[in-house]
């Protein structure tokens, strides 16, 4: 085990000197003494989001009451904060809405896609792509075939093969949650077309994370999280993308009174709103979405040019600092194929990451052997970068991890 790391702070305290992101930092509250490498699965928290939620909570709903549906522009919020996510995602306006979890809205958009055709009988997923979307091909598609491509595989020649005229839909990360690998999403996209199927993408890893490009690529339906990079907060409600080609054969399985056209006539049969309004189910979480909304309010300042800059030059700084560790990383080398993550592997990875948490260095274990580290542009500078790379060499070194307080407690959220 190396004694010191490749380059010195000095190195990584020149390249925040240039940073032009660096003044966001600032903008976050984050606690004294802690590294956070993990704001790929929970976002931190922007300073001024409690005080628009306040506002929100004191005014809106303590003083307008049911008027604020109205006068405070709560009807329109699932839509307005879907056209404010709409740029992160490469999407022109009336295409992206703001509602339910992720996973419902894989439901949602994984049965519409299906249901647009319909002569097909089979599904494409990734295996090993994160658990709930595995889970709701199962529950959208429980009579079609599943095929499945593999995680770390040449994806094109897999999709290749795998593609004929029965397949009817085809379901992928953007970014692997487990490697951090990014998807080229046009070269995928098209070839998905050319088959006769249709794509839908999880964008939990990359949204905010990296520029997505949807309309350009052609894609059909997207979903992601917002509580991730984009730091709306715990359980902050998510998005979901439909192509305008799309909305007016869309039959979307939940039917609920939000997506009727015309809610409040109370009319006893559906009728599906025009347009994005048809994906939207029942009442929105209004306090979640407050959240969110605030934490928009800082990302209309972002250069996505930038973010995805900076991005780059952390995960590789990273990878470089920690190469000497000898820990197999599963983050492709190339930087034009990984997300804002790097994940790297060790068979005690459990307590390795306690031991890291102890010493303020957040991150997470995904199991097996997983030691995942988030790299949020916005808030993490590259001397936080050096410090957390020598806090793993450190922890390896002094072999701290094998203490008995580290040993896994079963059932603990990680
Ligand atoms: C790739 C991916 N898809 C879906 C989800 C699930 O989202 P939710 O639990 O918000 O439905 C997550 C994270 O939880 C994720 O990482
Ligand atoms: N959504 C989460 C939760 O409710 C508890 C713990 C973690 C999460 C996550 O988001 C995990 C995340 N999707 C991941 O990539 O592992």
């Amino acid at each position: 085990m190396p004694s010191e790391l490749p380059l010195p702070r000095s190195a990584a305290e020149a390249l925040d000197a240039a940073d032009p992101l660096r003044g966001f930092r600032d903008r976050f509250t984050l606690p004294e003494g802690v590294l956070y490498l993990d704001g790929n699965s929970l976002g931190a928290l922007p300073a001024h989001t409690p005080a628009h939620i306040s506002r929100m909570v004191e005014q809106e709903w303590g003083g307008g009451l049911i008027r604020s549906w109205n006068e405070a522009g709560w009807y329109d919020l699932p839509r307005g904060l879907g056209d404010r996510i709409a740029p992160l995602v490469g999407a022109a306006a009336g295409q992206t809405v703001v509602c339910d979890s992720t996973s419902v809205n894989l439901f949602k958009v994984l049965t519409t896609a299906l249901r647009l055709r319909p002569e097909r009988r089979a599904i494409v997923s990734e295996l090993g792509s994160f658990p709930t979307d595995l889970y709701l091909t199962e529950g959208a598609a429980p009579a079609h075939e599943r095929r499945l491509i593999s995680r770390d595989g040449d994806t094109l020649r897999e999709l290749d093969e795998l593609l004929d005229q029965d397949v009817a839909v085809v379901l992928l990360s953007h970014v692997d949650y487990r490697t951090g690998r990014l998807q080229d999403m046009a070269a995928v996209t098209e070839l998905i077309h050319r088959h006769g199927a249709l794509v839908v993408w999880d964008l939990c890893h990359s949204v905010g994370a990296l520029p997505v490009r949807l309309d350009a690529c052609d894609a059909d339906f997207a979903v992601g999280c917002t509580y991730k990079y984009l730091n709306g907060g715990p359980g902050s409600p998510a998005f979901l993308y439909a192509a305008e080609r799309h909305h007016d054969r869309a039959e979307q399985p939940l039917t609920g009174w939000f997506g009727h056209a015309d809610p409040f006539a109370f009319e006893p049969g559906y009728r599906p709103a025009p347009g994005i309004g048809r994906f939207l189910t029942g009442t929105p979480p209004l306090l979640s979405l407050a959240g969110l909304a605030a934490a928009l309010d800082l990302w209309q300042d972002v250069d996505l040019g930038a973010l995805r800059a900076k991005s780059l030059a952390l995960t590789s700084l990273f990878l470089q600092l920690t190469e000497p560790l000898g820990l197999p990383s599963l983050t492709p080398a190339e930087p034009s194929e990984r997300g804002s993550q790097v994940s790297l592997r060790h068979p005690q990875a459990y307590p390795v990451m306690q031991a890291l948490i102890e010493r303020g260095l957040i991150g997470d274990f995904r199991a097996p052997d997983v030691l995942r580290f988030g790299f949020t542009p916005l808030y993490l500078s590259h001397a936080q970068v050096w410090d957390a790379a020598e806090a793993l060499r450190d922890v390896l070194a002094t072999g701290v991890w094998r203490e008995p307080r580290f040993a896994a407690a079963a059932g603990a959220v990680t």
